[in-house]
C-alpha cells in the first residue's frame, strides 16, 4: 500500500504549482505546544475523512468545526490530512483550520520532494510529516533542515527500530513520532511504541501514533514513555469529536456521551 501511495505522490508531484502566498502566518511550534501539554500527555489530534484500510471514517464531515472543537476542548495541536487520492484530505482544510484555531498545525502528507515543503510553507503549516520509512536518512535530514528554514518543523515517524537505528545515524530528530500501525498488515498495536521507543534518544520528545483508542492505551504508551499521542479515528468516530477527547481522558464517562 505504502508503495501505491508512492507511486501516486510521484505524480502529483510532477505537476505541483505553488499556490500564491497567502497572508503571512504566525508560525507556532508543535515542540512548545508538546513540552507544556495541558493534561498529563500531550495531544495531536488529528483531522481525518478516510483512511485506506478503514474507507470512510466519517461521513458527516466539517473539518474546520471538528479543528474548533479540538481546540475548545484543549488539544494542545492539530494534524490534517492533506492527502487527497487515499485519504479524502485537502490542502484547503489545512489552510482554512490555520486561519481559524491558534494551535500548530501538523501537515499529514507523504512529503518525497522538496517542492511540498515550499507548498507546506504557502498554506500555512507550522510543521510537517517525515516518514522514515519513505525517505533516505540524508534525505530527510535535508527536508528537515529545509523545513527549519522555512520557519516549519517537523515530525519525523518511524515504523520500526531498523527505521529508527538508520535515522539515528544520521540525527536525532526533535520531535519523533512511532507509529503503531504495522506497514504490512495495517493492524496497529501500542506495543509497537513499548519497543521501537527503547531506541529513541534521549533529547526526542516521543509521540506515538495510530490505534490509541482507550483511556488504558493512553496510560500504556506513557507508561512506555511517550509524551504525546497522535490520535484521530477514535475522536472521528463520536459525534462530537470534543467529547471524544474527554472521554478518551476519562474526564466524562463512556455512556453519557456515546449517540
Ligand atoms: O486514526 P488513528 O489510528 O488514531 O491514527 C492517527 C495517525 O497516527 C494516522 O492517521 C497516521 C500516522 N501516520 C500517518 C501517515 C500518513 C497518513 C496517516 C498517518
Amino acid at each position: 500500500m505504502l508503495s501505491n501511495i508512492i507511486l501516486q505522490k510521484k505524480k502529483e508531484v510532477e505537476n505541483l504549482h505553488l499556490p500564491e502566498i497567502q497572508q503571512e502566518v504566525e508560525r507556532k511550534s508543535l515542540f512548545y505546544a508538546l513540552s507544556n501539554p495541558n493534561r498529563s500527555i500531550g495531544l495531536i489530534a488529528e483531522v481525518k475523512k478516510a483512511s485506506p484500510s478503514k474507507g470512510v471514517i466519517r461521513k458527516d464531515f466539517n473539518p474546520v468545526r471538528i479543528a474548533i472543537e479540538y481546540e475548545e476542548t484543549r488539544a494542545d495541536a492539530i494534524s490534517v490530512l492533506t492527502d487527497e487520492t487515499f485519504f479524502q484530505g485537502s490542502m484547503e482544510y489545512l489552510m482554512e483550520i490555520k486561519k481559524t484555531v491558534k494551535l500548530p498545525v501538523l501537515r499529514k502528507d507523504f512529503i518525497i520532494d522538496a517542492k511540498q515543503i515550499a507548498q507546506s510553507e504557502r498554506i500555512g503549516a507550522d510543521a510537517i510529516l517525515l516518514i522514515g520509512e519513505v525517505l533516505e536518512p540524508v534525505q530527510l535530514h535535508e527536508y528537515y533542515c529545509e523545513a527549519y528554514e522555512r520557519g516549519m518543523e517537523s515530525l519525523v515517524e518511524v515504523h520500526s527500530r531498523e527505521t529508527l537505528e538508520q535515522v539515528c545515524k544520521c540525527f536525532s530528530p526533535k520531535l519523533l513520532g512511532i507509529n503503531n500501525r504495522n506497514l504490512k498488515t495495517f493492524e496497529t498495536a501500542v506495543s509497537h511504541t513499548k519497543e521501537i521507543i527503547q531506541d529513541a534518544p534521549s533529547e526526542s520528545l516521543v509521540v506515538s501514533e495510530s490505534g490509541i483508542h482507550f483511556p488504558s492505551d493512553l496510560e500504556e504508551i506513557q507508561k512506555f514513555g511517550a509524551r504525546a499521542a497522535l490520535i484521530g479515528e477514535a475522536f472521528m468516530k463520536v459525534e462530537s469529536p470534543g467529547k471524544g477527547i474527554k472521554q478518551l481522558f476519562g474526564e466524562v464517562p463512556y455512556a453519557t456521551t456515546t449517540n
